[in-house]
């Protein structure tokens, strides 16, 4: 593989979570693969889990890992072409991008949308001028659009925790205070898309996912009738495809309770507002997976590092 940039990277989902699954079991087995080999991180978005998984992942397989805040603490990079830089950035990605690649065999990025420009988001202009302007390859460490390393750890989650062969799994979005990315969504839906299960989509109007992802996925806007027999639920808030970023008027009714999921699991990629999203009872309780999710963050990006790294 070269590059990890989305979902449909992966060729054969079940063979990627047995392959992570066994990483899991032996984390130091390819120790000496990514011997004198260097991972630079480049983060233009906060971040706690893909931070350290990455990096945790890089290490697991010998790996060195450079890592930098980029919005914070790097030159304001340039995206547009032919632009007069006479503004607020001082160096094009063009350069940064060529740069960066010299010093390190693979790039990580996160990125996020500006969700007030549709077209800039769906063009992924940061991912994809990274991946035109380097000469090493690009992992997607959450971009505009999507976050496959989340999504195939979702997956992961799913397959370790499920009772029976075609579970029901319902991605419920939940309140929020703030405009939020449809990444992790996104993602989720792709993943869910191409594994074995029984899958709809939970919203209130106004919040359809783009269609061009959802496809043929159920969407309810009715969240008691979508969660009915679900064997986990997923939640996350977004902000309004169609009114492009907007938080429209919503129903606080769609947090998250022990009511509501009954003994379904339940799932979040974390960082999670308690008691907006979810209640207390539901992440204090024992069907919550999202620790051990967090922890197959790990291995996910430990795999899919793997495969690139055998590609070099
Ligand atoms: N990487 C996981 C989620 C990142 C981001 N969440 C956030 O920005 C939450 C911020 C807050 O709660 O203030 C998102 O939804 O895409
Ligand atoms: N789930 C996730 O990507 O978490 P961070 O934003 O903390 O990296």
């Amino acid at each position: 593989m070269k590059n990890y940039t989305h979902i449909n990277d992966i060729d054969n989902i079940n063979s990627w979570i047995e392959e992570a699954k066994a990483l899991k079991k032996n984390p130091l087995q390819d120790i000496e693969l990514g011997k004198n080999k260097t991972l630079a991180l480049l983060f233009f978005n906060a971040s706690l889990r893909t931070r350290l998984s990455t990096q945790k992942a890089a290490l697991n397989l010998g790996m060195d890992t450079i890592v930098m805040n980029v919005s914070g603490d790097a030159w304001g990079i340039e995206f547009e072409d032919g632009t007069v830089m006479n503004g607020t950035t001082a160096e094009h990605v063009k350069e940064a991008a060529a740069v960066v690649s010299q010093y390190c065999d693979v790039i990580a990025i996160r990125a996020f949308p500006t969700l007030t420009d549709k077209e800039r988001d769906k063009n992924e202009v940061v991912l994809n001028s990274f991946i035109k302007y380097a000469s090493v390859p690009i992992v997607n460490m959450e971009s505009a659009t999507s976050h496959p390393l989340q999504g195939f750890t979702d997956a992961i989650s799913i397959s370790e925790n499920k009772t029976k062969k075609k579970p029901k799994v319902v991605l419920s979005w939940a309140p929020h205070i703030k405009a939020l990315p449809h990444a992790v969504g996104n993602s989720f839906v792709q993943a869910m898309q191409k594994m074995d299960v029984e899958f709809v989509i939970a919203n209130p109007e106004g919040y359809n996912l783009d269609p061009k992802i959802t496809k043929e996925t159920p969407i309810y806007h009715n969240q008691e009738e979508a969660l009915k027999d679900a064997d986990f639920v997923y939640a996350k808030n977004w902000s309004s495809y169609d009114e492009y970023g907007k938080v429209l008027k919503t129903d606080l009714d769609w947090m998250i309770t022990n009511k509501k999921i009954g003994d379904a699991k339940f799932m979040h990629c974390l960082p999670v507002r308690r008691n907006v999203v979810v209640a207390d009872e539901v992440l204090d309780g024992e069907n919550s997976l999202v620790i051990e999710q967090s922890n197959n963050r790990t291995f996910a990006a430990q795999l899919v590092l793997k495969k690139i790294l055998e590609n070099l």
